[in-house]
């Protein structure tokens, strides 16, 4: 693993348990899935009841408008929205760039000139970028081909996604240098629930690379 310092982002949490267990091997954000089609579904209110201590609290979005995103920002005290559907320029600049994790699908594009030049398009109306495997949606539990992001320079930090677990963390921070990691499906028992083993394991390996800090 190249040593570089980057943060931890556990997705798709549906119990305090899971929760718990992720902010004790260090996970520095947590994400709540608002997509009422995903098995990681969870309510507003539930959501907003979890005790996340003093980690960054994150909604994942598909298909809400902006008013809907920022009333469950709200109601389950979210700090960043990750969008990641067809939203635009503009319902980012409504929810505030500085809230804004923005979804790309490298897939989706001819080069990796092709996705920097989408991620300049968004630069000033996200704080984050989040690359994901496939073409739309998420939660798929499928790797990007990591070596094709090795020489990307991003004008934002950016999370990698995609089907990361401990098979495969080790290879993808070989092959390219994310400042963030987002684990979901790939630490899972089932969907919905994480596996404390398997978060043990993707995350302890990882210790001595992220004393990441967080302004
Ligand atoms: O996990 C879901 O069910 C989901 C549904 C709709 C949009 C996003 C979703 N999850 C996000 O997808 C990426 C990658 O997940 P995986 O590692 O491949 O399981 C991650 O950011 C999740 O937050």
């Amino acid at each position: 693993m190249k040593k570089h310092s980057f943060a931890i982002k556990v997705c798709g949490i549906t119990r305090q348990s899971d929760l718990s267990t992720a902010m004790g091997m260090g996970a520095h954000f947590c994400g709540f899935i608002f997509h009422p089609g995903s098995p990681r579904y969870i309510a507003p209110s539930r959501a907003a009841a979890l005790d996340s201590a003093l980690i960054r609290r994150v909604g994942v979005f598909v298909n809400q408008n902006a008013e809907e995103i920022m009333d469950i920002m709200k109601t389950a005290r979210l700090e960043f929205a990750q969008l990641h559907g067809a939203h635009s320029l503009d319902c980012a600049r409504r929810i505030g760039p500085e809230k804004v994790i923005r979804v790309l699908w490298p897939d989706r594009y001819e080069s990796v000139d092709a996705l920097q030049r989408e991620m300049e398009l968004w630069a000033d109306s996200c704080a984050w970028f989040l690359l994901d495997a496939g073409s739309q949606g998420g939660g798929h539990g499928v790797s990007l081909d990591w070596t094709s992001l090795a020489s990307l320079s991003s004008p934002r930090p950016w999370f990698l996604a995609g089907g990361l677990s401990s098979a495969s963390l080790n290879r993808a921070l070989e092959q390219c240098s994310p400042d963030g990691i987002d684990l979901n499906s790939g630490v899972e028992a089932i969907p919905g629930q994480k596996s404390p083993q398997k978060l043990l394991a993707a995350l302890k390996p990882l210790t001595p690379y992220t004393p990441y800090h967080i302004a």
